[in-house]
């Protein structure tokens, strides 16, 4: 059976600003798109569960089910020019929320986080009358939460204790955010926007979205799981399948599979280049990919 969703249900690109509600329903249909892709080195997808023992397709549709009214509710704060805090306080509910639909397993934290911060930009974009577009979107989340996000992530990088990103000098999911998301912005986007432009179908054209950035971002999930060595074989893995052509060059979606076989037998999933991969196909779904 097909996993793609019916036509009707997949908004284009918006001739205005889109409305909270349509800000909140992109994301989800976005961490769907996410979901259906395969393969996806080491993720779980309808196909099978990659490297993950405690948690299969079913468990991510759920999660994302109860996520449904976070993404709207935070677009709405964003519209609001609500305060940071209460962002936060926003993305702690869902996160519980998430946690009570898995049994307490964690398929979507980094993308409450993520998504949630870019659905709050574009509701402060659509309030402040700018047009849905990627730069827009990063200069509003800037303009309204930069300097918060930048205590933040100043904040937790100066507690002590161990984390991957921390021992490594890593990049973590709150330093790209106070960064203004420069993988998404920067390598996620043009990839997949170049990739649909020249011709590629969703499914290819998603498969090099998802390893440019697994090329480049500092994934504290693949830092978790497999130390620093296993980030950077992953990182060297993703260039290796872009260098010989990704997935239009000839055999590419059967070297795709083969790199999710490798990081299956090595236990290895990039949790992180998934959210980002999400956060992409929503900024398609939300701007479209016109230049
Ligand atoms: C802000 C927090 C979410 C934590 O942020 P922090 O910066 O401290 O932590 P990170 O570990 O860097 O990232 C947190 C999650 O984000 C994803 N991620 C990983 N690396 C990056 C990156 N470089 N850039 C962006 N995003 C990144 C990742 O989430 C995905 O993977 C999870 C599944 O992982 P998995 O290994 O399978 O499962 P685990 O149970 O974790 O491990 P195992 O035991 O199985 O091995 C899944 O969640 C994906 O989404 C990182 O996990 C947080 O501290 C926080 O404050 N949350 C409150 C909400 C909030 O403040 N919101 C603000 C307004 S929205
Ligand atoms: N499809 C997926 N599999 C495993 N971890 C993830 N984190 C976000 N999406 C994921």
């Amino acid at each position: 059976m097909s996993t793609a969703l019916p036509l009707a249900l997949i908004p284009t690109a918006f001739s205005s600003p889109p409305s909270s509600h349509a800000i909140g329903c992109a994301a989800t249909l976005a961490l769907y798109d996410e979901l259906a892709l395969a393969p996806k080195p080491g993720l779980v997808s309808f196909v099978d569960n990659g490297s993950h023992d405690d948690m299969d397709a079913h468990t991510f549709m759920r999660s994302l089910i109860a996520l449904r009214h976070y993404f709207v509710q935070i677009a709405e704060l964003g519209e609001a020019h609500a305060p940071f805090k209460a962002l936060e306080a926003c993305g702690i509910a869902a996160e519980a929320r998430m946690s009570e639909a898995t049994g307490g397993v964690n398929t979507h934290r980094g993308a409450v986080f993520t998504l949630g911060l870019l659905c709050a930009a574009a509701g402060a974009a659509r309030r402040d009358g700018e047009p849905a577009r990627p730069a827009t979107l990063r200069t509003a989340l800037r303009r309204h939460w930069g300097d918060a996000l930048q205590a933040r992530s100043h904040r937790i990088s100066t507690l002590p204790g161990g984390i991957a990103a921390r021992r490594h000098g890593l990049r973590s999911a709150s330093q790209e955010a106070a960064l203004g998301f420069p993988v998404l912005f920067d390598t996620a986007v043009p990839t997949l926007f170049r990739s649909v432009r020249r011709g590629l179908s969703p499914e290819q054209a998603r498969v090099d979205t998802l390893f440019a950035v697994m090329a480049v971002l500092d994934d504290s999930n693949l830092a978790h799981r497999g130390g620093i060595q296993g980030l950077r074989n992953a990182q060297q893995a993703a260039r290796d399948f872009l260098a010989k052509g990704g997935a239009a060059g000839q055999g590419g979606m059967e070297a795709a599979h083969a790199v999710h076989r490798d990081f299956v037998a090595l236990r290895l999933s990039p949790g992180g280049a998934a959210d980002t991969l999400a956060a992409a196909c929503w900024m398609q779904r939300i701007c479209g990919v016109a230049e």
